[in-house]
This record gives structure tokens, sequence and C-alpha cells, in this order.
């Protein structure tokens, strides 16, 4: 793809268009952004049709700004959420289970609880102790599942060491498992010709940001570094569905920068810092970089920052398109929670 072309394919008439300079890490990118409320591009999600946007720049990258597309999609879900109060007095609730007291896990429901305030999902939560049992954990999800208020549960991972994981999701009714980890939803989503109920926030926010910016998938290479249950698995499982030929990269694979760097399209989660340098890349690949891992910075309020598993400075040369970290695919995982919640809701209470 040219350095300075349109990451956009044809499938969109500009109606409005926007120039914003703005600087990112040392490097200067002009973002164009085409917004066309009548693409007939489908969107993964499903609660409406949002507006495609592309982008150019004048460097040889272009941002994926997961930050900007979330906040778009969540003013769509308000809105929504908006009508269905207004017309038929339902309130969606996600209900969140924490387990123990990691830091980090604490942020994150902290964070998924603003931002179900934010677009008015209802939040309910049920914080447990790191030594509680198994039956405990169960016993708090089975009374979410019969709560006619909550359509959407999650149990944040990871679980205490010494709970089994698979017994854990599997007590989470199919219907409220807007997470998307019930191995139903994962088995339907690798079976052709079946349908999840839910997919899995953090790949299907991949894709959407893709999608949003127009990047072709189909028969397109794609590599995807990382295979867990909760991101890399259902991402290839996505890519695939969406017709590219996808090639998994773990920890034992020989040559990885080799295999990567056929990829026009690249989705890394592997919790590597830097990992993905720009010799892993073919020129113009899209990069879509999941890794959120904090690397020390004494010259920061929080003492660390967040980088993700992709040298972005390397990598923003070599690309046509790539995610930050913070501001890419963090925002879009949010976003895709609350659509999830929304669909689930309208799925159980039989609304259009
Ligand atoms: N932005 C977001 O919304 C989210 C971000 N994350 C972030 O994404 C990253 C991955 O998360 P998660 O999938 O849960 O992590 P896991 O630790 O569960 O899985 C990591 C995967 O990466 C593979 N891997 C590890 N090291 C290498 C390496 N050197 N080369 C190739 N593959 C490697 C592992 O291989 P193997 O299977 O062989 O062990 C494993 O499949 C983390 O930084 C996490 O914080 C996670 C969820 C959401
Ligand atoms: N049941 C379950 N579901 C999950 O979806 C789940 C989970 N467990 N366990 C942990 C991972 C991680 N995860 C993130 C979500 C948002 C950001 C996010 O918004 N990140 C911001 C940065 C936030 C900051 O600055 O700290 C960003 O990338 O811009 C990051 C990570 C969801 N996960
Ligand atoms: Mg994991």
């Amino acid at each position: 793809m040219a350095a300075s072309s349109t990451v956009f394919s044809d499938s969109y008439s500009a109606t409005s268009r926007l120039l914003l300079p703005f600087r990112i890490r040392g490097f200067h990118l002009r973002r164009t952004l085409f917004l066309s409320p009548k693409s007939n591009n489908r969107s993964f999600v499903s609660s409406s049709a949002f507006a495609p946007v592309a982008m150019t720049t004048e460097t040889s990258s272009k941002l994926l700004d997961g930050k900007l597309i979330a906040k778009k999609i969540r003013d769509e879900i308000a809105g929504e959420i908006d009508g269905i109060k207004e017309s038929t007095g339902i309130v969606p609730g996600l209900a969140v289970i924490l387990v123990g007291s990691r830091k980090d896990s604490q942020t994150y429901v902290r964070n998924k609880k603003k931002a179900c305030e934010d677009v008015g999902i209802a939040s309910y939560e049920a914080n447990l102790p790191e030594d509680c049992s198994e039956e405990e954990v169960i016993k708090h999800i089975s009374k979410f599942n019969s709560n006619p208020s909550v359509h959407g549960i999650l149990v944040q991972l990871p679980l205490p060491r010494h709970m089994n994981e698979e017994k854990i999701l599997n007590a989470v009714s199919i219907e409220k498992d807007v997470d998307g980890f019930h191995p139903l939803n994962i088995g339907r989503l690798a079976m052709q010709g079946r349908e999840p109920l839910f997919v899995p926030c953090t790949p299907k926010g991949c894709m959407e940001l893709l999608h949003r910016y127009g990047i072709e998938i189909k028969g397109k290479r794609a590599v995807v570094i990382g295979r867990s249950n909760i991101v890399g698995m259902p991402a290839a499982l996505l890519l695939q569905r969406a017709n590219a030929t996808v090639t998994m990269v773990h920890s034992y694979t020989k040559n990885p920068e080799e295999i990567t760097k056929q990829a026009d399209i690249v989705i890394s989660a592997t919790g590597v810092a830097n990992l993905v340098r720009g010799s892993w890349l073919k020129p113009g690949a899209v990069v879509v970089d999941v890794g959120i891992n904090p690397v020390d910075d004494t010259g920061s309020a929080r003492g660390y920052r967040l980088v993700g598993d992709v040298c972005f400075e390397e990598a923003c040369k070599v690309a046509s398109a790539i995610t930050p970290v913070p501001g890419g695919v963090g925002p879009m995982t949010i976003a895709m929670l609350l659509s999830n919640t929304l669909s689930s809701a309208k799925r159980l209470h039989e609304l259009k």
C-alpha cells in the first residue's frame, strides 16, 4: 500500500471530511477522516450501523485511533439506550465478578463500571476474597443468571490459581456471556455455519477497528501472535471467518520474524514488550497491537507507562496503519463489552 494512500477501499462516499494534524510520540501524522453514514459495509457491531472512517497521513503510517472510534461507538450505544429506556423502561445491566485483589484487575473493573455509567448501563458487582471457594463464585454467578435486571455477566480474569477457570466460565448463562468466554460460545465461533451468541470483546474490537477504517480482510494473509483463549485464539478464528488466510505464531514458533513478515495484517497479543520489531513487518502491513505492558518510567506519575508488543517507533515507519498503545485496542475492548451488553438486553427482552 502506497505510503500516502488511504487505507480505505471504494465503498464509501465522503460526506464530511476533517483534517486534523496531531503529534504522537514525536511523529507528525496528518489525519483525514471520511465519515459516511451511507456505507453498506457490514459492521461487527450489530446494534446499529456505525459509519466507517478512513485516514491518510503524510508519514508512512496511519494511526488506527481506537480511542476515537470507541468514543463514537459509546455515543451510539448511549443514544440507543436512551431510546430503549424511554420507550420500554428497560435498563441494560452488567454484572462484574472480581475474585481477589489484583491491582490491575481492580483498575479494569473500575474502568468498566465507569464506562457502563457513561452510556446508561446499570452495573452490579460482586467482590470476593482471593481464598473463597469455586462454589462461592458459582453461587454468585447463579444469582446473576436468574436476575432479570442483569443482561451481561463478566468474571474478571485471571482467577486465583486454585480455581478451575473452565468450570467457572461454564456456570455463566450462555445468554448472558458478554465476554464470549463460555465454552459453547467459543465452540460455535470455531464451527463453520454456526454463530456464537457473543464474540469475545478484544478480538471483536480489533475487527471492528479494521472494519471502521475500511481495511479489507478477505483473501489477505494474517498472522496472529499469541494463542490465548481470550485474545489470540478467538482473533484467529474471527480473521478466518472474515476469509483471511491465518497463521498463528506462539512461543514455540521457529522463525517468528520470517512468518510475520509475510502478513498483510498482524495482530499481536503476547504480553512481551517490543517483541515485534520493524524488521518483522512487510512494508504496508496493517498492525494491531493488543499488548498492554507496563514498563518502568520514573518520569511518569504512576512510575510506569504502558507499551504494546510492537516497537511502535520502528513499526510506524514500515506499516501502512498501526494501533497505538494506549489508545488503540484497549478502549475498543470496553466499547465492545458495552455493545455486547446492549445486544444481550435487546435479545433477552426481544427488542428490535
Ligand atoms: N487491549 C486489550 O483490551 C487487552 C490486552 N491484553 C494484553 O494482551 C497481551 C496478551 O494477553 P493474553 O492473551 O491474556 O496473554 P497470555 O499470557 O494468556 O498469552 C500470551 C500468548 O503469547 C504467546 N507468547 C509469549 N511469548 C511469546 C514470544 N516470545 N513469541 C511468540 N509468542 C509468545 C504465548 O505462547 P504460548 O501459548 O506458547 O505460551 C501465548 O499464546 C497482554 O499484554 C495483555 O495485557 C489482554 C486482553 C485484553
Ligand atoms: N473477563 C475478562 N474480560 C476482559 O475483557 C479482560 C479480563 N477479563 N482480564 C484482563 C483483560 C485486559 N483487558 C483490558 C481492557 C481494557 C484496556 C484499556 O482500556 N486500556 C487502555 C489503557 C488504560 C490505562 O491507561 O491503564 C488503553 O489501551 O488505552 C486494557 C485491557 C480486558 N481484559
Ligand atoms: Mg491469559
